[in-house]
Protein backbone atom coordinates (compact mmCIF):
# COMPACT_ATOMS: atom_id res chain seq x y z
CA UNK A 1 0.00 0.00 0.00
CA UNK A 2 1.33 3.49 -0.66
CA UNK A 3 1.98 6.03 1.80
CA UNK A 4 -0.82 8.53 2.29
CA UNK A 5 1.81 10.93 3.09
CA UNK A 6 5.63 10.63 2.44
CA UNK A 7 8.25 13.42 3.79
CA UNK A 8 11.42 13.67 2.56
CA UNK A 9 13.86 16.44 3.59
CA UNK A 10 11.78 18.62 5.17
CA UNK A 11 13.84 21.83 6.17
CA UNK A 12 12.67 24.43 8.26
CA UNK A 13 14.10 27.55 9.87
CA UNK A 14 12.89 29.56 12.38
CA UNK A 15 13.85 32.70 14.04
CA UNK A 16 17.43 31.80 12.90
CA UNK A 17 17.45 28.16 13.97
CA UNK A 18 17.48 25.55 11.56
CA UNK A 19 14.78 23.83 13.25
CA UNK A 20 14.36 20.59 10.90
CA UNK A 21 17.08 19.56 9.18
CA UNK A 22 15.99 16.91 6.63
CA UNK A 23 13.09 14.87 7.76
CA UNK A 24 12.09 12.12 6.28
CA UNK A 25 9.59 9.57 6.88
CA UNK A 26 6.46 8.18 5.86
CA UNK A 27 3.23 7.92 6.92
CA UNK A 28 1.20 4.39 6.00
CA UNK A 29 -2.51 4.71 4.46
CA UNK A 30 -4.13 2.74 7.87
CA UNK A 31 -3.56 2.77 11.72
CA UNK A 32 -1.01 4.88 13.94
CA UNK A 33 2.27 6.71 13.27
CA UNK A 34 3.65 7.81 16.25
CA UNK A 35 6.04 11.16 16.02
CA UNK A 36 8.29 10.74 19.20
CA UNK A 37 11.04 13.09 20.57
CA UNK A 38 12.19 14.91 23.43
CA UNK A 39 10.80 18.22 24.29
CA UNK A 40 12.00 20.99 21.65
CA UNK A 41 13.11 17.80 18.99
CA UNK A 42 10.77 19.59 16.54
CA UNK A 43 7.43 17.30 16.30
CA UNK A 44 5.08 20.14 16.30
CA UNK A 45 7.08 22.21 13.54
CA UNK A 46 6.60 18.81 11.67
CA UNK A 47 3.43 18.65 11.85
CA UNK A 48 3.00 22.94 10.81
CA UNK A 49 5.07 22.55 8.01
CA UNK A 50 3.22 19.40 6.66
CA UNK A 51 0.20 21.81 6.47
CA UNK A 52 1.87 24.65 5.57
CA UNK A 53 2.04 26.57 8.28
CA UNK A 54 5.67 27.43 8.39
CA UNK A 55 7.58 28.09 5.65
CA UNK A 56 9.45 24.94 4.42
CA UNK A 57 12.09 23.58 2.15
CA UNK A 58 11.91 19.38 0.84
CA UNK A 59 9.08 17.13 -0.65
CA UNK A 60 5.73 16.98 1.26
CA UNK A 61 3.26 14.03 -0.76
CA UNK A 62 0.14 13.88 -0.20
CA UNK A 63 -2.33 11.03 -1.43
CA UNK A 64 0.65 11.41 -4.05
CA UNK A 65 0.59 14.96 -4.79
CA UNK A 66 3.29 17.61 -3.84
CA UNK A 67 1.87 19.82 -1.92
CA UNK A 68 4.48 21.82 -0.25
CA UNK A 69 3.58 25.47 -0.79
CA UNK A 70 -0.46 24.51 -1.35
CA UNK A 71 -2.36 26.86 1.09
CA UNK A 72 -3.23 25.08 4.51
CA UNK A 73 -7.13 25.64 3.79
CA UNK A 74 -6.70 23.96 0.53
CA UNK A 75 -5.18 20.88 2.31
CA UNK A 76 -7.38 20.70 4.78
CA UNK A 77 -10.38 21.02 2.53
CA UNK A 78 -8.56 17.90 0.24
CA UNK A 79 -9.31 15.94 3.97
CA UNK A 80 -6.32 16.85 5.92
CA UNK A 81 -6.98 17.50 9.71
CA UNK A 82 -5.41 19.11 12.32
CA UNK A 83 -6.33 18.51 15.98
CA UNK A 84 -3.30 21.29 17.70
CA UNK A 85 -2.28 20.74 20.99
CA UNK A 86 -3.57 23.46 22.76
CA UNK A 87 -7.41 22.10 21.61
CA UNK A 88 -8.48 26.04 20.78
CA UNK A 89 -12.07 25.31 21.62
CA UNK A 90 -14.22 28.32 21.79
CA UNK A 91 -14.61 29.11 25.43
CA UNK A 92 -17.44 30.86 25.22
CA UNK A 93 -19.74 28.93 22.86
CA UNK A 94 -21.61 25.81 23.82
CA UNK A 95 -20.47 22.41 22.60
CA UNK A 96 -23.08 22.62 20.15
CA UNK A 97 -21.80 25.95 18.54
CA UNK A 98 -18.23 24.04 18.88
CA UNK A 99 -19.20 21.76 16.38
CA UNK A 100 -21.54 23.69 14.11
CA UNK A 101 -18.25 25.76 13.07
CA UNK A 102 -16.20 23.24 12.09
CA UNK A 103 -18.73 21.51 9.43
CA UNK A 104 -17.48 22.00 6.32
CA UNK A 105 -20.00 20.10 4.65
CA UNK A 106 -23.23 19.58 4.04
CA UNK A 107 -23.82 16.67 5.71
CA UNK A 108 -21.13 16.44 8.42
CA UNK A 109 -21.10 12.98 10.17
CA UNK A 110 -23.04 13.74 13.92
CA UNK A 111 -23.67 9.96 13.65
CA UNK A 112 -20.18 9.20 13.80
CA UNK A 113 -19.60 11.89 16.40
CA UNK A 114 -22.54 11.06 18.56
CA UNK A 115 -21.23 7.47 18.76
CA UNK A 116 -17.88 7.67 19.74
CA UNK A 117 -18.69 10.82 22.31
CA UNK A 118 -21.80 10.56 23.78
CA UNK A 119 -20.55 12.79 26.35
CA UNK A 120 -20.89 15.94 23.87
CA UNK A 121 -24.24 14.55 22.88
CA UNK A 122 -25.16 15.40 26.54
CA UNK A 123 -23.48 18.03 27.37
CA UNK A 124 -24.43 19.94 23.87
CA UNK A 125 -25.93 23.13 25.41
CA UNK A 126 -22.86 23.36 28.04
CA UNK A 127 -20.21 26.13 27.54
CA UNK A 128 -17.01 24.54 26.18
CA UNK A 129 -15.14 26.79 28.32
CA UNK A 130 -16.56 25.05 31.93
CA UNK A 131 -15.75 21.35 29.84
CA UNK A 132 -12.72 19.57 31.32
CA UNK A 133 -9.42 19.30 29.64
CA UNK A 134 -10.37 15.81 28.14
CA UNK A 135 -13.54 16.90 27.33
CA UNK A 136 -12.41 19.73 25.33
CA UNK A 137 -9.82 17.24 23.43
CA UNK A 138 -13.07 15.37 22.77
CA UNK A 139 -14.76 18.07 21.43
CA UNK A 140 -11.49 19.18 19.16
CA UNK A 141 -11.41 15.71 17.97
CA UNK A 142 -14.89 15.15 17.13
CA UNK A 143 -14.45 18.31 15.21
CA UNK A 144 -12.28 17.53 12.52
CA UNK A 145 -14.71 13.97 12.25
CA UNK A 146 -17.80 16.27 11.32
CA UNK A 147 -15.88 16.35 8.14
CA UNK A 148 -14.35 13.55 5.31
CA UNK A 149 -10.71 13.18 6.41
CA UNK A 150 -8.10 10.88 4.79
CA UNK A 151 -5.60 11.72 7.11
CA UNK A 152 -5.37 13.08 10.81
CA UNK A 153 -2.44 14.99 12.34
CA UNK A 154 -3.14 14.93 16.23
CA UNK A 155 -0.62 17.17 18.44
CA UNK A 156 -0.40 15.60 21.80
CA UNK A 157 -3.67 14.93 22.05
CA UNK A 158 -3.23 13.12 25.97
CA UNK A 159 -1.06 16.01 27.01
CA UNK A 160 -1.97 17.66 30.97
CA UNK A 161 -4.99 14.93 31.05
CA UNK A 162 -5.52 12.26 34.63
CA UNK A 163 -4.25 8.95 34.20
CA UNK A 164 -8.06 7.84 32.91
CA UNK A 165 -8.63 10.36 31.08
CA UNK A 166 -5.51 9.38 28.98
CA UNK A 167 -6.77 6.31 28.55
CA UNK A 168 -10.37 7.43 27.23
CA UNK A 169 -9.13 9.78 25.32
CA UNK A 170 -6.53 7.02 23.90
CA UNK A 171 -9.76 4.54 23.32
CA UNK A 172 -11.71 6.84 21.49
CA UNK A 173 -8.33 7.38 18.93
CA UNK A 174 -7.99 3.80 18.73
CA UNK A 175 -11.50 3.67 17.56
CA UNK A 176 -10.80 6.77 14.97
CA UNK A 177 -7.63 5.35 13.77
CA UNK A 178 -9.64 2.18 12.78
CA UNK A 179 -11.56 4.45 10.14
CA UNK A 180 -8.96 6.64 9.12
CA UNK A 181 -5.20 6.82 9.29
CA UNK A 182 -3.22 9.11 11.80
CA UNK A 183 0.19 10.76 12.57
CA UNK A 184 0.19 11.54 16.45
CA UNK A 185 2.70 13.46 18.37
CA UNK A 186 2.41 11.96 21.60
CA UNK A 187 4.69 11.84 24.82
CA UNK A 188 3.25 9.05 26.80
CA UNK A 189 4.60 5.95 25.69
CA UNK A 190 1.83 3.99 26.73
CA UNK A 191 -0.69 5.43 24.59
CA UNK A 192 2.62 5.05 21.51
CA UNK A 193 2.22 1.06 23.01
CA UNK A 194 -1.45 0.76 22.90
CA UNK A 195 -2.09 2.69 19.63
CA UNK A 196 1.07 3.30 17.35
CA UNK A 197 1.97 0.32 14.12
CA UNK A 198 4.87 2.69 13.13
CA UNK A 199 7.21 5.35 15.01
CA UNK A 200 9.23 8.00 13.69
CA UNK A 201 12.04 9.59 16.11
CA UNK A 202 12.87 13.18 15.64
CA UNK A 203 15.85 14.46 17.50
CA UNK A 204 17.55 17.63 17.22
CA UNK A 205 15.66 17.89 13.78
CA UNK A 206 16.30 14.83 12.10
CA UNK A 207 14.68 11.56 12.23
CA UNK A 208 16.97 9.45 14.68
CA UNK A 209 15.05 6.20 13.94
CA UNK A 210 11.89 4.40 12.20
CA UNK A 211 10.20 1.49 12.09
CA UNK A 212 7.88 -0.35 14.20
CA UNK A 213 6.57 1.18 17.14
CA UNK A 214 6.71 -2.22 19.08
CA UNK A 215 10.37 -2.64 17.83
CA UNK A 216 11.44 0.58 19.18
CA UNK A 217 9.30 0.25 22.52
CA UNK A 218 10.55 -3.12 23.24
CA UNK A 219 13.66 -2.03 22.76
CA UNK A 220 14.56 -0.61 26.52
CA UNK A 221 18.17 0.95 25.90
CA UNK A 222 17.42 2.51 22.38
CA UNK A 223 14.14 4.01 24.11
CA UNK A 224 15.82 5.48 26.74
CA UNK A 225 18.84 7.23 24.55
CA UNK A 226 16.07 8.58 22.09
CA UNK A 227 13.42 10.15 24.37
CA UNK A 228 15.27 9.81 27.50
CA UNK A 229 12.47 7.65 29.82
CA UNK A 230 12.44 3.47 30.10
CA UNK A 231 9.61 1.33 29.67
CA UNK A 232 6.60 2.35 30.56
N1 LIG B 1 8.48 30.47 15.42
C1 LIG B 1 9.60 30.01 15.99
N2 LIG B 1 10.70 30.78 16.06
C2 LIG B 1 11.85 30.31 16.63
N3 LIG B 1 11.97 29.07 17.14
C3 LIG B 1 10.90 28.27 17.09
C4 LIG B 1 9.66 28.68 16.51
N4 LIG B 1 8.78 27.65 16.62
C5 LIG B 1 9.44 26.65 17.23
N5 LIG B 1 10.72 27.02 17.51
C6 LIG B 1 11.74 26.18 18.17
O1 LIG B 1 11.88 25.00 17.41
C7 LIG B 1 12.19 23.88 18.24
C8 LIG B 1 11.20 22.77 17.95
O2 LIG B 1 9.91 23.16 18.46
P1 LIG B 1 8.66 22.17 18.35
O3 LIG B 1 7.51 22.87 18.97
O4 LIG B 1 8.54 21.67 16.97
O5 LIG B 1 9.16 20.98 19.27
P2 LIG B 1 8.37 19.72 19.80
O6 LIG B 1 9.19 18.54 19.46
O7 LIG B 1 6.97 19.74 19.32
O8 LIG B 1 8.45 19.99 21.36
P3 LIG B 1 7.41 19.72 22.58
O9 LIG B 1 7.40 18.24 22.79
O10 LIG B 1 8.08 20.44 23.72
O11 LIG B 1 6.10 20.31 22.20
C9 LIG B 1 12.15 24.42 19.67
O12 LIG B 1 13.47 24.68 20.08
C10 LIG B 1 11.36 25.70 19.55
O13 LIG B 1 11.74 26.62 20.54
Amino acid sequence: MNPILRVAGLSVRLGGSHILQGVTFDVAPAGVTALLGRNGAGKTTTLRAILGEVPARGTVEYDGRAVLGRATHRLVRDGLAYVPEDRCVFAGLTVAENLRLAERVPDPDYALVHELFPELKARAAQRAGTLSGGQQQMVAIARVLLNPNRLLLVDEPTKGLAPAVVSAVATVLGRVAARVPVLLVEQNLAVVRKLADDAVVIEAGRVAWRGPADELLGDNETTRSLLGVGRH
